[in-house]
């Protein structure tokens, strides 16, 4: 029988140190091949102590989470731990998660909360029956107890900097959490992890007070810290703030200054994770000392972290006679890597894109990207040190490395494992109801709509639910560049009544430094943007306006995607079937439009934002999803909650794509400005 994990803690020496990895379900198929292939490169050259899998809030993600599970379990015979929510959900959903569990093989569980319960007041159409059963965490961990007795081994979550202010809580205080971790424990959990944290101080604070705890109840669990990898400026402040953890001033102070150069933040990152590793090993420990990595399934920094705070375990005599040794790895025609390499200690994980003399498995048809060890000459079973170079982006494996290069890219590459995602939590509005009906009021109509969207254009509303924005305090979530394009966006929301939820200006070839549309390797490059927006409009308005619109001017001059409530999808491409499924989407290459790429010295074209088929429905869905959760933070038959509903069944999301960007006119010329504002013009009506 499959190990729980405490077991395999135990049978550690006392002094050892050990870790374990959590991926999230990718939206996508491809996303999905790609992390299996990922996970067996991980599994094999990291050799983590077990894995998670996380879990969406009220049952979001249930297939796809045991999806994974099955393949770490099952497939990759990996020790995983499922994660499992219980609030916002049936009980039946529950008892189906534990009794898959079971008959995958999988031993642990991490009982969670998830959202805060939602009254019944708000609990729409008996959609949730969970809310007599569970409320709190404890709950769940209870009834795991009663359904399977020691069946399970069980975790909880603690929270080093205190759990965030929501419904049932008005301080962000661990101490405040205490009695409660306390219940959890007493009620059955058998180690506990945190939440991720960069304040050493505040852990270190954290663990003392519950090892040291009057109860007793915390004296010898495993108490194992989450960390995660920095893998870009942009991502580092958004969970942060989403987590309401800090970023201790000196972190922060490093990170600014590098936040214009994203293989500088990652290079600090490295150092910045590993320096908490290595503080966090001289806790006293009643056993060995864990780590649990967030990699929000990228491969790269936590690679790198790794084997820079020397975690990774050492090979037995046994586990080295399993390995086979492929023929040595190529970084270019005719030269070989010397197997001395077998160490990334010291380079740097830096976006090197090597081209590779032997052949890539990369037909645009197959489904699964990262193409097969074998097939680039690695070995069969990578170990250790192909897997550091894979991640280093050398070979051709490496190349879908890269992915993780710029994760900051607007929703990156739906292929990515990583693709959409923030948390794996499944789709939320990211703030407790109390601030969402502070922020957004009691729409009833399409006017109260567009106002909050004009407010969020002009920068008076720092968020509204499709698009997270900054801090409050800051002022508002738009990057500069939005500023450049407010008078067209005002003229669609003002003018044609349609809400506007992301968007991008055109951009000609500007320096890669360029204060406002610069990212990647400063001073080395030159990046280009094509115009695009996306919104909903009604039904009415996408008949009669829209698609009369886009029939005039082509698809060569305006690519675009339109889904609905009931999943119908239109777009400027030669007809599909209606009825494929999105997980059964094959990559469509006619679909994929690279809006914003860069162009650097040694490398090839980096194309951060895609704007394509598969991951404008993966968005689509989650975007209709988001209307139901506004909708149900306002009483049930309420004005506001009919209207959300109303126009959430009529409306369409829409992303238009403009082909033009200024290419062949004369920068700064009259001709580049008329090309690069065109998309705008036509989509207000002004250009006939
Ligand atoms: C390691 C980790 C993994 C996670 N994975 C997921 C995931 O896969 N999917 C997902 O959706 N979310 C996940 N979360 C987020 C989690 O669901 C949220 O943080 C949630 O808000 C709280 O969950 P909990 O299990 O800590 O809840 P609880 O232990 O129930 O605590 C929730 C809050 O209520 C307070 N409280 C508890 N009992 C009482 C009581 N009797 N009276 C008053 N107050 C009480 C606690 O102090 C705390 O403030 C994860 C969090 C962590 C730390
Ligand atoms: N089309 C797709 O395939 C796809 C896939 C996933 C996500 N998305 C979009 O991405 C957004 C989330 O991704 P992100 O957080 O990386 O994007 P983001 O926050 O970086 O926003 C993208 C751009 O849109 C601008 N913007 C923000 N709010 C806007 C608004 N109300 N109107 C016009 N422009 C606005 C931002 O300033 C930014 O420049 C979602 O809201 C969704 O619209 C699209």
């Amino acid at each position: 029988m499959e190990k729980k994990i405490t077991e395999k803690i135990a049978a550690l020496p006392p002094d050892a140190n050990y870790f374990s990895l959590e991926f999230f379900p990718p939206k996508t198929r491809m996303g999905f091949a790609n992390l299996s292939a990922r996970l067996e490169r991980m599994a094999q050259a990291l050799r983590p102590l077990f894995v998670t899998v996380t879990w969406g809030a009220g049952g979001s993600t249930a297939a796809r989470s045991l999806e994974l599970a099955e393949v770490c379990q099952r497939q990759l015979q990996l020790t995983t731990v499922l994660h499992l929510t219980c609030t916002n959900m049936s009980r039946k959903l529950v008892d189906m998660a534990l009794d898959e569990a079971k008959v995958l093989g999988i031993r642990n569980i991490l009982a969670l909360r998830g959202d805060p319960p939602r009254s019944e007041e708000y609990n729409m159409h008996g959609e949730d029956d969970s809310n007599k059963d569970f409320t709190f965490a404890v709950d769940l961990v209870k009834y795991i107890r009663k359904t399977h007795g020691d069946y399970f081994c069980v975790g909880v979550a603690a929270y080093p900097e205190g759990h965030p202010v929501d419904a049932f809580q008005d301080t962000q205080d661990p101490a405040r959490d205490i009695p409660y971790l306390v219940e959890k424990t007493v009620a059955g959990a058998d180690f506990i992890m945190t939440q991720l944290t960069y304040d050493i101080d505040a852990y270190t604070k954290f663990e003392n007070m519950l090892r040291n705890h009057e109860s007793g109840v915390f004296k010898t669990i495993p108490i194992i810290p989450g960390l995660m990898p920095i893998h870009s400026y942009k991502i580092l402040t958004r969970v942060t703030k989403l987590s309401h953890v800090t970023i201790p001033p000196p972190i922060a102070r490093r990170m600014e200054e590098l936040k214009h150069d994203d293989d500088a933040v990652k290079r600090a990152g490295v150092d910045i994770v590993s320096e908490i590793v290595g503080g966090m090993k001289d806790i006293p420990s009643p056993g060995p000392r864990g780590f649990h990595f967030y990699t929000l399934n990228l491969e790269k920094t936590v690679s790198f972290i790794l084997e820079q705070s020397d975690l990774i375990p050492p090979y037995s005599e046994a586990d080295n006679s399993a390995i086979e040794e492929g023929p040595p790895l190529v970084d270019f025609p005719g030269r070989a890597l010397g197997r001395s390499r077998a160490s990334s200690m010291h380079s740097q994980p830096h976006n090197r894109v090597i081209v590779d003399k032997l052949s890539v498995h990369e037909s645009s048809q197959d489904s699964q990207h990262e193409a097969l060890a074998e097939s680039v000459g690695l070995p069969m079973h990578p170990n250790r040190s192909t897997t550091l170079l894979i991640s280093e982006g050398q070979g051709s494996l490496g190349r879908e490395a890269t992915w993780d290069d710029f994760p900051n890219g607007r929703w990156g590459d739906a292929r990515s494992p990583a693709f959409g995602e923030i948390d794996g939590y499944g789709p939320s509005l990211h703030v407790t109801s109390a601030v969402a009906r502070r922020l957004w009021g009691h729409p009833v109509d399409a006017k109260d709509m567009s106002t909050l969207f004009r407010r969020h254009v002009s920068g008076e509303l720092h968020m509204v639910p499709w698009s997270e924005g900054g801090a409050e305090e800051d002022g508002g979530g738009l990057n500069a560049e939005t500023e450049l394009i407010r008078p067209e966006l005002l003229k669609l929301i003002d003018g044609r009544g349609w809400w506007t939820l992301a968007s991008q200006p055109a951009v000609n070839g500007v320096k890669s430094d360029h204060h406002i549309f610069g990212w990647g390797p400063q001073r080395e490059g030159f990046v280009f943007q094509k115009p695009f927006v996306e919104f909903f409009c009604s039904n009415n308005d996408y008949k009669n306006i829209l698609k009369p619109l886009f029939a005039q001017h082509g698809s060569d001059k305006l690519t675009w995607f339109a889904t609905n409530i009931s999943g119908a999808f239109e777009s400027s491409l030669p007809a599909q079937p209606t009825d494929v499924e999105l997980d059964s989407l094959e990559d469509n290459p006619e679909s994929v439009n690279a809006v914003t790429w860069g162009v650097f010295r040694g490398k090839e074209i980096v194309t951060p934002t895609i704007i394509e088929e598969v991951s404008f429905r993966a968005w689509g869905e989650e975007a209709f999803r988001i209307w139901d959760e506004w909708r149900r933070i306002y009483p049930r038959g309420s004005p506001t909650e009919t209207y959300l509903d109303t126009t959430k069944n009529d409306a369409w999301l829409v992303c238009v794509v403009g082909q033009q960007f200024g290419a062949g006119t004369k920068q700064g010329s009259k001709e580049e400005e008329d090309e690069v504002k065109w998309m705008w013009r036509v989509l207000a009506g002004e250009d006939a």
